[in-house]
């Protein structure tokens, strides 16, 4: 059978061909519009360059201290950007889509001259979704991207006309001083009771799972360098994908799902267990998590949502029966990679917009979750449990389920951590209290 074509309409984008590109764009009204959403509003298309570099050391230290600084990092490999070539702050229900459209007429517009054709080399954006449909959602085109990839490192450089090769440095980012977490305990009561509450509508048979989220607000005497706890959170979980969109970061271990070169991969996690710190003991306990049928049938949810939600995309679709046990520094999870390969056109974000949100952050089924938190979880997630990552011009992208992660409130003296746990019919609220604490251990570490 041949490949499917994976190329979506933006263009020759994807083909290795010679360096200089122009594509021309699908109709002029569209380039005026995408022009005018670009930060000066100057009807100039975008002229983006990659080229290859020496390596210029870890990635994240290159970052300057800024409110623009973008990350999307895993085990060193990755890209980091920063200023704002253009940019889309999509809205309603919609969001994805308009997105999609957006970045459409972006790439219509633009200049590629990609010498490294690797994923995150050429034109990128970097975006975070809010988990329900209010106002949060961003798409940003940043000046310069620095990224590395299997030992071969590049530059690009975005703008209204080729720009040279910037100056790299790295730069130490200042500690989080003063920091306080408030998390009094009449607030966890009312967590743990809505967890209760969640229980019962289950046991009464109004849903199969829901996933509720609690959050911890954190001060500090000045404002954040956020590159602190970025370089923190990539060290200590390299196997997860930090990363930095306006003020929200994290670490995810949930790949909500990566588009490459026709191939679709999404990382199912749904069903936890807290690690000790004693590894023989963990061993027992990871073993214990596969068999435990309240995590496995918690995880089968989440697969199946996902898996439906692929499936008129792709066809050789795998997903395994078992899942596997992924262990993180602070807990172990139900894993199941789920893979296929894409039969139609869709780009990443069309991917999104059918998977948002999957039920290891909504619940089965989706709709009545998505009511019953709206209803009974009294917390704005903001971009928590959202799809964070990036999109590039052919269509390709990563994009991860904002999870392990922080809201950074405008003046910087404060954050909003978030953590969520999946509710099924034995669920119990003091476990799932342990829980959601375990599941914060990773941005309150960082932040210490
Ligand atoms: C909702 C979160 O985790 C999800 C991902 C993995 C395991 C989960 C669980 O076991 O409940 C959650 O579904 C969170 O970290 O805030």
């Amino acid at each position: 059978m041949a490949p499917p074509s994976h190329a979506r309409p933006h263009g020759p984008h994807v083909r290795p061909v010679p360096p200089v590109h122009h594509v021309p764009s699908r109709c002029a009204s569209k380039v005026e519009r995408v022009s005018t959403l670009a930060t000066d509003g100057r009807a100039e298309p975008l002229v983006a360059r990659s080229r290859e570099i020496a390596d210029p050391g870890e990635l994240l230290a290159l970052l300057p201290s800024s409110p623009d600084a973008l990350a999307w990092v895993h085990g060193g490999d990755g890209i980091v950007g920063w200023g704002r070539a253009a940019s889309f702050a999509p809205d309603g229900d919609d969001r994805f889509d308009a997105a999609d459209d957006w970045w459409a007429e972006v790439v219509d517009a633009s200049v590629v001259r990609d010498e490294v054709e690797l994923p995150g080399s050429g034109l990128v954006a970097f975006g975070s979704f809010t988990f329900a449909d209010r106002p949060g959602s961003l798409l940003t085109v940043p000046e310069i991207v620095v990224g590395r990839r299997d030992g071969r490192c590049w530059v690009t450089t975005i703008g209204r006309s080729l720009g040279p090769v910037p100056e790299l440095s790295a730069s130490t980012p200042r500690d989080p001083a003063g920091v306080r977490f408030a998390d009094d305990p009449a607030r966890r009561e009312a967590w743990s009771a809505t967890v209760e509450k969640a229980v019962r509508r289950i046991q009464a048979d109004e849903l199969d799972k829901v996933v509720l989220a609690r959050s911890v607000d954190a001060r500090f005497d000045e404002p954040l360098d956020v590159r602190a706890p970025l370089g923190r959170l990539a060290s200590t979980y390299p196997s997860c994908w930090t990363f930095h969109v306006d003020g929200f970061f994290g670490s995810t271990p949930e790949m909500l799902v990566r588009l490459q070169g026709g191939l679709v991969t999404s990382r199912v996690l749904a069903g936890t267990i807290r690690r000790t710190g004693d590894d023989a003991r963990d061993l027992g306990l990871a073993a214990s998590l596969a068999r435990s049928s309240k995590d496995l049938e918690e995880h089968e949810y989440a697969v199946r949502s996902v898996a439906d939600a692929l499936a008129p995309h792709c066809t050789g679709m795998n997903v395994p029966e078992s899942p596997f046990v992924l262990h993180l520094p602070n807990v172990m999870h139900l894993a199941t990679d789920v893979t296929g390969v894409l039969r139609d056109d869709a780009g990443v974000l069309s991917l999104v917009a059918s998977l948002h949100p999957s039920a290891a952050v909504g619940g089965t089924p989706t709709a009545e979750a998505v009511r019953v938190i709206a209803e009974i979880e009294r917390l704005d997630r903001g971009r928590y449990a959202g799809p964070v990552g990036w999109i590039g011009a052919s269509g390709d992208g990563e994009w991860g389920i904002g999870l392990r992660s922080a809201q950074v409130r405008a003046d910087g003296r404060g954050a909003r951590l978030f953590a969520g746990c999946g509710i099924v019919a034995d669920s119990s609220p003091a476990d799932e209290l342990a829980e959601a604490d375990a599941k914060l251990i990773p941005v309150r570490d960082a932040l210490r």
